[in-house]
């Protein structure tokens, strides 16, 4: 078992990275024993670990409900909180219960929101069953719902009180989702850490063969690295948790545009969005196109898209980005890198240099 420290300001939590963990719990036995625990969940990962989970919990007295949700990005909305608030409301939770989020990064978004609102907050854990919410989404405190009109746009900064990391949840993971949550570990190479860019160049089939050793340490760096960022800037206030959205600009733009329908992944909009936001600096002249290309090189090898939907016209594009968060009067700002290992915020950014972007993305890098 290992740990990550995640040293917030006011209080610090544990990111637990183990494997095993359904068959021995005892991990859990100090952090819920004697409460209230609602598992959210949904018809997928409920198949798979909730019975487990829950035999687990009774042992320690626990007294356990459940919500099981639809599976699926389109459920992460208003509605389904809804259904959650009211799960805890019918079976009586009062303050001293713990939510529990035993999903991917929908169930881990939707479960933290509800936990962060109900009766004005209530402790929550997050137990990651996919690649892209172990190294990312259960991290930090990020929660949130879609609207039709934008990704992630209702939501609260709301940390959970530990994260739970269970490696061979993986075993059961779909190669598509493998590869989603591998974008977003491509991500933090290119923006902070070069030496990792190049071990993921050296051991992307060790982590597709589930090797423990390079798995353990993958997930681990990024553990490392969100954690840094987020105690840097837990509100996302100064320019250093900004650096995180790197590719999703264009990425939630995709996502909001296809209804958020699971024809494009998280992690597949966001691949095609840092090949976009590349184009973009590489049109500003800051980011060198050998780089670019080693890049395409590997998002291609972890099996990922590199070119947004065929039917997705510019204007589509910018109806959406316009309304991104890190918008500053009206102004787009876009996280682009400068090298490998190192990105910048850019502000300013203008319509028609997001329109040559998606325009020259293609011919740029079809070869
Ligand atoms: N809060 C944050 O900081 C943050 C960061 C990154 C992404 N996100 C959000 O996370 C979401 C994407 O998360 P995701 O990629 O985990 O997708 P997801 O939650 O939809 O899970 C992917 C699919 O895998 C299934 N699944 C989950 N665990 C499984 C397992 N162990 N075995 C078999 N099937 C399993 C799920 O049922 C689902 O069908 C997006 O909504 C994105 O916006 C949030
Ligand atoms: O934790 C963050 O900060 C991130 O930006 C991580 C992203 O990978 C993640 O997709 C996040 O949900 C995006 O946040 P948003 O503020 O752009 O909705
Ligand atoms: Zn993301």
């Amino acid at each position: 078992m290992e740990k990550v420290i995640v040293r917030l300001k006011k209080y610090s939590y544990p990111i637990i990275i183990t494997s095993g963990l359904f068959n021995n719990l005892e991990v859990f036995k100090s952090l819920v024993c004697g409460d209230q625990v609602m598992i959210v969940t949904n018809d997928c990962i409920s198949k798979l670990y909730l019975d487990i989970l829950k035999t687990q919990l009774i042992k320690f007295g626990v007294k356990v409900d459940q919500i099981i949700l639809p599976d699926g990005e389109k459920y992460k909305s208003l509605e389904t909180l809804e259904r959650v608030i009211y799960a805890l409301l019918i079976n009586n939770h009062g303050r001293d219960t713990v939510v529990i989020a035993l999903g991917g990064g929908v169930i881990g978004d939707l479960a933290g929101f509800a936990a962060s609102v109900y009766q004005r907050g209530i402790r929550f854990i997050q137990i990651p069953t996919t690649l892209l919410s172990q190294v990312d989404a259960s991290i930090g405190g990020k929660t949130a719902v879609n609207h039709v009109l934008g990704k992630n746009m209702i939501g609260t900064f709301y940390q959970p009180s530990s994260v739970i990391i269970d490696i061979d949840c993986l075993k059961t993971l779909p190669e598509r989702e493998f590869s989603a949550g591998l974008a977003e570990i491509i991500k933090y190479a290119i923006i902070f850490d070069s030496c990792f860019f190049n071990w993921l160049e050296d051991n992307l089939e060790e982590l597709f063969l589930l090797k423990y050793k390079a798995i353990s340490y993958c997930i681990r760096r990024c553990c490392e690295l969100k954690s840094d960022v987020v105690v840097a800037d837990e509100y996302e206030r100064n320019d250093k948790r900004v650096l995180l959205n790197f590719g999703h600009t264009y990425g939630h733009a995709i996502e909001a545009y296809t209804g958020y329908d699971g024809s494009w992944l998280h992690g597949e909009a966001v691949s095609a969005g840092m090949m976009m936001a590349i184009c973009s600096a590489i049109i500003l002249k800051i980011f060198n196109k050998k780089d670019a290309v080693k890049v395409k090189k590997l998002l291609l090898r972890a099996r990922l898209p590199i070119f947004g939907p065929k039917n997705m016209d510019k204007k589509d594009y910018l109806f959406y980005m316009m309304k991104d968060k890190k918008n500053i009067s009206n102004k787009m700002r876009l996280v682009l890198p400068v090298s490998l290992g190192e990105a910048k915020i850019f502000s300013d950014i203008t319509d028609d240099l997001i329109l040559s972007s998606i325009q020259n993305c293609r011919s740029l890098f079809l070869f």
